[in-house]
């Protein structure tokens, strides 16, 4: 069966970042050939010198351990000092033939360029064949290399046109940053495609190259063992292969929708095998997840199984209420100690121990959310049914309880309070219109801010999200590729879920499942 961490597809990943030595390009045995010709020159005439023995470089432990993947000089200094050898640093005007680093390394260069040109580069097909996949599903691609002479070596082999973007010894230079093991080089690949490391590949056959993709917080690394360096690739490559034929690019998903996705309480098999040895972090919406929907928000009551079930499922893992509603209001309802609460979709956060986070942007938006209240109760007070719900960063207006014909007439008073109050913006939800800040700010990045302030942000740490309504997408979305996202749904819509439940009871029913699933785990 394939490793599925083989399978690169749109849905996980924006982006790949390749090395080019070793994995895009046939150059590895021009440049050990190089670095041992300069090397085993310069230590032979030393040895001379000092009256010792004469100790070769050696391509298959010197040249992989200190040299392999890294700027130049760097190659130079690192092996030197593996030796106990001390040299000046000298400058990168240096003659080739002075003893200093920059000139071992100008050396170097010299013997590359002597046999690139009498050869010439060539380009593995297997990566081309994945490149050229990569670009059909809409994948963007990198090319990185630590060397300065990759774009001529890149051109040699007729693949200097098939990446988004490159980064290469002197684009490193230019911008000052180090090379591998920091991650820097592809850092500065992912900023030019405009991805995120998180959802980017990076392909390596470098110990150093592996090892800053890890550093880097790629989302997958894959090392490239052309040199029999399995365990030390493995060491921080998610994965190794000895070819890019091993690597299989999916083609960009169909929309899922809510009525094509499986039940979460069928599937609970595969949902504990994405849990093996690992842990969940568990975050719950408020209404039409844990409780049904009701006519007025105040009397959504949670009931007491299911506030027993959060609560025993707080014993094994971190818990989070992510609520629409004010953060006090759904604290209040839910009354379960021991976990997070965030409220106004995500712009109050407070946690057991007295944590507090609100979202500092927002509060520029108070005054606006005030003078909105205002507007709203003098407009929609007269209607039968309207009702105005303020949350510290948010209005819901309800019209559930609105007849049919009166309808139109609170959102017109909604778009009225809007077109006075700049900032604000609307949105929708089960029966209502919502008056939030118009920021990029929603429960999706507070699930995320979460991961992150409590060092849940892991590969050991599952996030699962339960919603039912549209603004529990922008969380369902964050946590499709690392997470498991399970949507109460109603109607059929796109939805960025894996699973689905069909109302509170079944909900009820998963969380158990959950917990004692959690707790056979902790007892054996
Ligand atoms: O994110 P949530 O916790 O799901 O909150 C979303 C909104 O929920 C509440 O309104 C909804 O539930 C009410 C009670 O069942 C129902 O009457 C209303 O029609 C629904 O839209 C809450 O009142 C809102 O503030 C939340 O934004």
């Amino acid at each position: 069966m394939t490793d599925q961490r083989l399978i690169i597809s749109p849905e996980k990943f924006d982006a790949v970042i390749f090395d080019m030595d070793g994995v895009v390009t046939r150059t590895a045995h021009v440049h050990s050939a190089a670095w041992k010709k300069m090397f085993d020159h310069f230590l032979n005439e030393l040895a001379t010198r000092q009256g010792k023995r004469f100790e070769p470089f050696d391509i298959a432990t010197d040249y992989t351990r200190y040299v392999d993947g890294k700027p130049r000089y760097d190659g130079v200094r690192d092996f030197l000092a593996s030796r106990g050898i001390e040299l000046r640093e000298g400058t990168r005007d240096d003659d080739p033939y002075e003893e200093t680093i920059c000139g071992l390394g100008n050396r170097k260069n010299f013997y590359f360029n002597e046999v690139l040109e009498e050869k010439g580069a060539r380009s593995y097909d297997s990566t081309v064949r994945v490149i050229k996949d990569l670009k059909r599903a809409g994948i963007k691609t990198a090319i990185i290399s630590a060397s300065k002479n990759a774009r001529k070596v890149l051109a040699s082999a007729g693949v200097a046109d098939l990446f988004d973007a490159r980064v290469d010894g002197l684009d490193a230079e230019e911008m000052g940053i180090p090379g591998k093991p920091a991650p820097d080089v592809f850092l500065a690949a992912a900023k030019k495609l405009g991805v995120a490391p998180r959802r980017s590949v990076l392909v390596e056959d470098a110990q150093s190259g592996v090892e800053a993709g890890r550093a880097g917080g790629f989302g997958l690394v894959i090392g490239v063992d052309r040199a029999g360096q399995r365990a030390e690739l493995a060491r921080y490559a998610d994965v190794v292969v000895d070819d890019l034929s091993e690597v299989r690019v999916a083609p960009a998903p169909r929309e899922r929708t809510t009525d094509a996705l499986p039940s979460a309480l069928d599937r609970f098999n595969d949902i504990s095998c994405l849990l093996k040895r690992k842990r969940p972090a568990l975050f719950l919406d408020y209404d039409g997840t844990l409780t049904p929907i009701v006519e007025r928000p105040e009397d959504a009551a949670i009931s007491d199984e299911m506030r027993q079930t959060v609560r025993d499922l707080a014993g094994y893992c971190t818990v989070a209420i992510v609520s629409g509603r004010d953060r006090r209001d759904v604290e209040k309802l839910a009354g379960i100690e021991g976990i997070y609460y965030a409220g106004s979709h995500g712009f109050d956060i407070a946690g057991p121990a007295g944590e507090k986070m609100e979202f500092e942007q927002g509060k520029d938006y108070l005054p606006a959310l005030d003078n909105a209240e205002k507007g709203l109760h003098q407009r929609l007070d007269g209607i039968d049914g309207a009702q105005v719900e303020r949350k510290k960063f948010a209005i819901a207006v309800h019209f559930r309880r609105v007849a049919e014909s009166d309808r139109p007439q609170v959102e017109e008073a909604v778009d009225e309070v809007l077109a006075v109050n700049p900032g604000l913006c609307k949105t929708g939800g089960k029966m209502i219109f919502e008056l939030r800040p118009d920021i990029d700010w929603h429960k999706g990045k507070a699930l995320s801010w979460l991961l992150q302030k409590l060092d849940l942000d892991r590969r050991d740490v599952v996030p699962i999200y339960l919603g039912d309504d549209l603004t529990d997408e922008d969380a369902l979305r964050e946590i499709e590729n690392q997470g498991i996202g399970i949507l109460v749904r109603d109607e059929d819509r796109p939805t960025h879920a894996r699973y689905a439940l069909e109302d509170t009871a079944e909900v009820r029913i998963f969380l158990q499942t959950l917990c004692d699933y959690l707790e056979e785990l902790n007892t054996s």
